[in-house]
């Protein structure tokens, strides 16, 4: 894996679970001056329970901080004490995929491909530039979920996706990226990608964060409406079984919530649904069951070295390993950030 650089976001964009509210911290005063009002409205009213939000800030705050060694470490561990179920599931294999997804990439690497041809043979959905294709065959999602649950009741150490998700696993400490997730997104969700979304890094993918996402009735129901620390998102439904649940989209992350209408996106087992990072959305809660759903945040180091998609300012970077925050520090990307060619 090469080497990438992480932008320091560590105080913004930190979800405030009880208040189903995003907030960007840099001082107690700003904090007060940006937030006290909007946050008496959402019940937030006593000396103490604002405290108690200041409190669960600095902890997130310090949880970022430490993340990509306690990552490191926690991959370590799994590796050297957790035993997979489906050892197969882990190296992609052509026979995972439906036919039909096939036929979308093949048409997308033929030499005419154009995006009018590839819209033709897609469905799309009632919000433009959401996309819904199936991904996976059944078995595979039955073998995949199988073999999460079963790193889920083990003693392994688990790192939860984002804020926002109280459950689910991060597929890279898991190790599913160099065999499973990088080929998937490089040969078969690039073409897709570079047709679809080339005005916002679609052509030009070449990192992402993967991770598995749960709902069950006593654990987490739903998702808040939210953007994706993402250029381009793939999220496939894997199963259980399950009611309710669906995905809703609003407008893109710069249109404010009032002038915003939220229409609600069918989602089915084995399927995609293919949407701009910038595309605020959200999932309706389940009514039964278990819902487990594979979520690859796809990122273009030439999009985001312009500009961070989650603080909206040109990044100032940092080292770091792996694919962090999908920026690079290679002065070639910044010299051709102007024009990024269709691959
Ligand atoms: O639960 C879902 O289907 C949505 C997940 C999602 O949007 C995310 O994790 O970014
Ligand atoms: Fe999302």
């Amino acid at each position: 894996m090469r080497d990438v650089n992480r932008h320091i976001t560590v105080s913004d964009n930190i979800f405030l679970e009880e208040y189903k509210l995003h907030v960007r911290f840099v001082s107690e005063n700003q904090f007060r001056k940006d937030y006290q009002n909007i946050l008496r409205s959402l019940g937030c009213v006593s000396e103490s329970q604002f405290r108690d939000v200041l409190g669960k800030i600095h902890a997130e705050i310090e949880r970022r901080q430490h993340y990509a060694l306690k990552s490191a470490e926690r991959a370590a561990t799994i590796k050297e004490i957790y035993t997979p179920l489906h050892q197969h599931v882990y190296y992609l294999q052509e026979s995972f995929l439906d036919p039909e997804f096939l036929q979308l990439v093949k048409y997308c690497t033929s030499t005419d491909a154009t995006m009018e041809g590839l819209m033709n043979l897609i469905q799309t959905e009632a919000v433009p530039r959401v996309f819904r294709f199936p991904v996976f065959r059944k078995e595979f999602c039955k073998d995949f979920i199988e073999e999460l649950e079963h790193f889920e009741q083990s003693d392994a150490p688990k790192g939860r996706p984002n804020t926002m998700n109280n459950y689910g696993i991060l597929l890279n400490e898991l190790g599913f990226d160099e065999s499973f997730i990088t080929p998937l997104r490089e040969v078969y969700l690039h073409p897709l990608t570079a047709l679809l979304y080339s005005d916002c890094g679609g052509s030009c993918l070449d990192s992402h964060k993967a991770f598995v996402v749960k709902y069950a009735m006593r654990e987490d129901l739903d998702l808040s409406y939210h953007y994706d620390n993402a250029e381009v998102t793939l999220n496939v439904s894997l199963g259980k079984d399950f009611t309710e649940g669906n995905l809703f989209f609003g407008d893109m992350r710069q249109v404010p919530l009032s002038e915003t209408e939220c229409v609600e996106v069918k989602h089915h087992v084995t399927e995609g649904l293919l949407h701009r990072g910038q595309h605020m959305h959200g999932a309706l809660p389940i009514s039964s069951g278990t819902r487990w759903n594979l979520i690859i945040w796809m990122r273009a180091s030439r999009e985001r070295n312009k500009l961070c998609p989650m603080c909206g300012k040109r990044p100032t970077l940092v080292e770091s390993d792996g694919f962090s925050d999908g920026f690079t520090m290679d002065p070639d990307d910044t010299s051709s950030t102007l024009s990024c060619s269709l691959t």
